[in-house]
């Protein structure tokens, strides 16, 4: 059996749902579908969850909806003209977007959520709808019918362990399933929406579950390129990556592949596949556990901005005990989490996401640190990139780093940090936020177009 997700861009219009029909036709391993929300049709469109949080806003504070409302609608209006849906499709989202709009919300965060899910949730139901016209016996089953348990952090839910043995119940199905993603439901019946680009969560704990064979993700690239194709022209195709791989990339920046959905593939170790809707005989990107030796020593070069990094010196820093855990004991306290910790003998820098901190509690952050560790400097330095440079043969390849700095620095790139993984599979740079296309495509050269 086969998990088959569907991003936005593949469900963007009619056209695309034909595509989508043809590809799970051609395969009849294909059971389980995940669906996104309506995507963008063309550059400049908007998505439907961007529209649904607009939407979600206008209501909130009583301010005139029905134009944001309407455009919502009318994306799926046409949808259902597309492909000849009818009324009854037509009555099905209006009884939806009805109930949506007069529910009672205990805070604006349910609101939000319940507004969110609302674009997978009618776009799994219209799915359904059209396969089965089209002579594809399939079902909608919602997140709650299914038990896809999830923690109540909206924006952010986590998926409550039962929720796999639920899902296990799916594996029988005889009809295609068509499951909306991108949330859960908690234990209380509320409806709670992942990270944005969630639905490639919703795919990969639906494929443990079911212990699928494999989770095919279906997107709007031919693979997985070795850097951002929005900063390289027609970079390479990257064939196969490790799980640890693809969760250091889309961490540090490939959005193609949500980073929280690796973890349940790999529980299960079930092999993931990245393919494009537009073209599915391409071969894609497989990711499993292991993958044969590469012929290159990197495999992909990332960035993501919207980082800072507090520094911190004291004389004799590294000869007391638990400087670093009061310094990290401080950020916890906060609920602030740190992504990198470089140090020297007498200074260390967290590295953090910058919107973890406003700037009202950056003063109080910085005094309360200085104060702890009776530091003799505690400053910020704000708008940084980080770089990722990743790949399982660097691990036991010498002279990476010094390639890439090389590479940095003959474009006149400065480096704020460095940090190198424990595993050696990947290397940080943090930069300003200015030379981050720059930096990439400078160590995309560098790693995939230079003769060695
Ligand atoms: N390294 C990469 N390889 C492929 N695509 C990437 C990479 N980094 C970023 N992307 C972007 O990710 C996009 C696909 O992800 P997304 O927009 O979330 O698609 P979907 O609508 O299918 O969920 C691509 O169109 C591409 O612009
Ligand atoms: N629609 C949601 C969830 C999602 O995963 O979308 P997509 O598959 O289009 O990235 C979002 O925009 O965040």
């Amino acid at each position: 059996m086969k998990v088959v997700k569907f991003g936005g861009s593949s469900l963007a219009d009619g056209v695309q749902l034909t595509k989508v029909l043809n590809i799970i036709k051609a395969d009849p391993d294909r059971k389980i579908v995940v669906v996104s929300a309506p995507g963008k049709r063309f550059a400049t469109d908007q998505k439907i969850t961007d529209l649904l949080i607009k939407l979600a806003g206008q209501v909130r504070i009583g301010s005139d909806y029905q134009q944001t409302l309407a455009v919502v609608k009318e994306r799926y209006d046409a949808i259902i003209q597309q492909l000849s849906l009818g009324t009854k499709a037509v009555e099905l989202i209006d009884r939806n977007f009805a109930q949506l709009l007069h529910s009672e919300y205990a805070s604006f965060s349910e609101q939000l959520d319940a507004f969110k899910a609302s674009g997978e949730d009618n776009n799994a139901q219209l799915v359904a709808l059209f396969f089965e016209q089209s002579g594809l016996p399939a079902k909608y089953i919602s997140p709650k019918e299914a038990g896809l348990y999830v923690t109540d952090e909206p924006g952010h839910a986590q998926i409550l362990s039962e929720t796999y043995d639920n899902l296990a119940r799916l594996k029988d199905t005889s009809k295609c399933i068509i499951f909306p993603g991108f949330f859960g439901v908690t234990k209380n019946g509320k409806k709670v929406t992942f990270a944005r680009g969630g639905s490639d969560i919703t795919g990969a704990v639906l494929a443990n579950g079911v212990h699928a064979d494999l989770y095919e993700n279906f997107t709007d690239v031919d693979a997985i390129y070795a850097a951002d194709p929005r900063y390289v022209t027609k970079p390479q195709q990257i064939q196969h990556l490790t799980y640890r791989e693809m969760r250091e990339l889309s961490y540090s920046g490939f959005s193609v592949f949500h980073h929280e959905a690796i973890r349940p593939a790999i529980m299960a170790n079930i092999p993931i596949e990245v393919k494009n809707t537009n073209n599915p005989t391409a071969p894609g990107t497989l990711i499993t556990k292991e993958k044969p030796l590469d012929a290159n020593d990197v495999t992909g070069v990332a960035a993501s901005h919207g980082f800072e990094s507090i520094y911190i010196s004291k004389y004799l820093m590294n000869d007391e005990v638990g400087f670093g855990s009061t310094a990290l004991e401080v950020m916890a306290q906060r609920g602030i989490s740190v992504e990198h910790m470089p140090t020297g003998i007498d200074e260390m820098s967290l590295v953090v996401k910058e919107k973890q901190i406003n700037d009202s509690q950056e003063e109080e952050l910085l005094a309360e640190l200085k104060e702890r560790l009776q530091a003799d400097d505690v400053h910020r330095q704000t708008n940084l990139t980080l770089i990722m440079v990743v790949g399982e043969k660097m691990a036991t390849t010498i002279g990476t780093a010094a390639k890439a700095m090389t590479a940095l620095a003959n474009e006149g790139i400065g480096i704020r940090l460095f940090n190198q993984s424990s595993s050696g599979i990947s290397i940080m740079f943090a930069l300003e936020e200015k030379d981050e296309k720059k930096a990439i495509q400078a160590l995309y050269e560098t790693f995939f177009n230079e003769k060695k």
